[in-house]
């Protein structure tokens, strides 16, 4: 009897949790999540993609966007149709299953039919959602439904036409309304409504936005205001999730909570016999970072591990370079494996520049770095390897300063102007050119012979503690050659890539110490350089290294 009991039901019937968590094996599924580049230091798997489809918007919502609007980034540059389903295909192998298209205004997008019914096509894609202003849903809806959206979310402040013209800067709440009925009607179930409360502006409405859900099938979730860049956030400004619960609470004695949804952004409550509920997204109060399961790609194709973090990876970038998908997915999970913990507290935030709602869910704004007024020095380190492994290090004394919507950028290439419009850390532009360099060695050193790799990781890392960027590749091919070149040219080219980027910043930088540190395999043999002192160095991969943007 015994050996048909499951190890796991044995565990649990003594009763010892403790031990049953620890000693449990885990399942081919659990393992297979815990390896995943989508898995992230803290163990959260991230299952939701949310892809920004434009930047322009038929509304300039107050708490979204400033008032004289944000600076459309060149359509040459922006994700084409072809580019979003890359790379929702890549991330949907790698264990994506719901992904939200939203904006700016996603319906301003003309191919968005056709985006929906092709991410529908994705094996093992379960849901496509959208969030929208729900201007042109009269308009639209019933082709993307058809198309197969799978769940809509509609933005709505104001039940009244003359404020929501005050919120908005725009008409159109006759056209909102209207586009949340036909929702309703084709059976969205429910229909969610994200309402951001101010005060003084639209909290009057708190309780007229729950009698909302007395009749209808809608998901009324109050948002807690968030402060952006240009959207003049403010703490008074803000309605907080208690001070809503309990004013509904005055109103309604048995308002009660329901139980949570693993990942949900929002806490839902009910009133008693009301159709649909209530639900308050707490992102400053009572942030729910622990269970987050999502990430971003802006319209412009960057990848952004964080809502509120400033690190982003242009994934755009390495399609255009003809990146392979194997590399895609390492540099994506080099992002994920630096997302923090959480973000940093409601006050912190505040302080933080950060790009205004509508450029963070499409990013286009010309700024990429969150390295503010920070000092650093750059002196000889070292990094290694396991197979062929290269250092690099680089030495002298910079100054690098955050500049949000500067029109004169300290940092070259990372403007409106520079490097394509290439955004993203320094770090990780790093990464991908050393990737490309490994790849156009025969191209670049005579004699050197095209030599189809099977692995190519590099690794560039800021050292704060020794002020210094160590740069490691491993490279490794299926073959009697030897791969040292490759692995030499990569290290060298993400060493150059840091230069220029940052030359404008400073000049006395130095590039030094670029060995090999070990090969094996090739016609020489083994090789192991000695004389390094690896344990002196920070030698994890890049899946271990600690997020250094916090550190800056
Ligand atoms: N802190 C935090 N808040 C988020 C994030 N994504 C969305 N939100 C908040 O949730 C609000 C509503 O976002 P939606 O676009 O409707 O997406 P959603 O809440 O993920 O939608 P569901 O899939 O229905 O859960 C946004 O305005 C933000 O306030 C996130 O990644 N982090
Ligand atoms: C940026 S919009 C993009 C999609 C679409 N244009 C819309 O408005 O639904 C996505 C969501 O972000 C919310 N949002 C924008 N700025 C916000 C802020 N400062 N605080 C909280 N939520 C915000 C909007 O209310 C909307 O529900
Ligand atoms: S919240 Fe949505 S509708 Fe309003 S300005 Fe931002 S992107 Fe446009
Ligand atoms: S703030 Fe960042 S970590 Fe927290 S829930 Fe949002 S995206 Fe996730």
């Amino acid at each position: 009897m015994l050996k048909n009991i499951k190890y796991p039901a044995f565990k649990a019937s003594i009763n010892c949790s403790f031990r049953l968590m620890s000693s449990v094996p885990l399942t081919k599924n659990q393992k297979k999540i815990e390896s995943s580049p989508l898995t992230d230091t803290f163990g959260r798997h991230h299952t939701y993609l949310r892809i920004s489809l434009t930047e322009r918007c038929n509304l300039r919502c107050q708490y979204c966007m400033p008032e004289e609007g944000v600076s459309l980034t060149d359509k040459s540059n922006l994700l084409t149709t072809d580019e979003i389903l890359q790379i929702a295909g890549v991330f949907v192998k790698q264990g994506v299953t719901k992904i939200r298209l939203t904006g700016g205004e996603p319906t301003v997008r003309k191919d968005l039919v056709d985006i929906v019914g092709n991410l529908k096509k994705i094996s093992g894609l379960e849901i496509v959602a959208m969030t929208t202003n729900g201007l042109t849903l009269t308009r639209q809806l019933v082709a993307l439904q058809k198309a197969g959206l799978d769940i809509l979310n509609i933005s709505l402040d104001t039940l009244n036409a003359q404020k929501y013209e005050k919120i908005t800067r725009r008409n159109g709440w006759k056209r909102a309304l209207a586009g949340i009925d036909l929702a309703l009607q084709l059976g969205y179930d429910p229909v969610k409504i994200n309402c951001v409360l101010m005060k003084g502006l639209n909290d009057e409405e708190l309780l007229d936005f729950v009698e909302l859900t007395r009749d209808k099938n809608l998901d009324v979730r109050f948002i807690e205001y968030m402060p952006f860049s240009g959207n003049k956030w403010n703490k008074d400004k803000m309605v907080s999730y208690k001070e809503m619960v309990n004013k509904i609470k005055e109103a309604h004695r048995d308002f009660y909570p329901l139980k949570s949804i693993p990942n949900d952004t929002s806490k839902a409550w009910k009133v008693p016999g009301y159709k649909g509920q209530v639900g308050f997204i707490t992102s400053m109060t009572e942030h729910f970072c622990g269970s987050c399961n999502r990430l971003r790609v802006t319209a412009d194709g960057n990848l952004k591990v964080c809502l509120f973090g400033n690190t982003e990876i242009s994934l755009r970038d390495a399609i255009r370079s003809n990146c392979s998908e194997e590399d895609l997915i390492s540099l994506v999970g080099a992002a994920v494996q630096r997302k923090k913990k959480q973000h940093a507290g409601m006050l912190n935030l505040s302080q933080l520049e950060n790009r205004p709602m509508i450029l963070i869910d499409v990013l286009s704004s010309p700024d990429i770095f969150n390295v503010k007024d920070q000092s650093f020095k750059l002196t000889p380190s070292i990094s290694a390897g396991l197979n062929f492994s290269y250092l690099f290090s680089v030495s002298g004394n910079t100054h690098i300063t955050k500049r949000y919507y500067s029109t004169k950028p300290i940092l070259s290439h990372v403007d409106v102007q520079g490097f394509g419009r290439c955004k993203g850390d320094v770090l990780s532009i790093a990464q991908i050119s050393g990737i490309l360099g490994a790849k156009k060695t025969s191209e670049i050193i005579p004699l050197c012979h095209n030599i189809s790799l099977t692995k190519v990781n590099v690794t560039a890392a800021l050292d704060v503690d020794n002020e210094t960027v160590n740069i490691f590749s491993e490279i490794q091919c299926e073959g009697r050659t030897g791969v040292e070149m490759e692995a030499l040219t990569a290290v060298s080219v993400a060493a150059l890539t840091i230069y220029d980027m940052c030359k404008a910043v400073s000049k006395d930088i130095t590039i030094t110490d670029i060995c090999l540190l070990s090969k094996s395999g090739g016609k020489s043999g083994d090789y192991e350089k000695e004389e390094i002192k690896l344990r002196d160095y920070d030698l994890r991969p890049i899946t271990r290294l600690t997020p250094y943007v916090g550190s800056m």
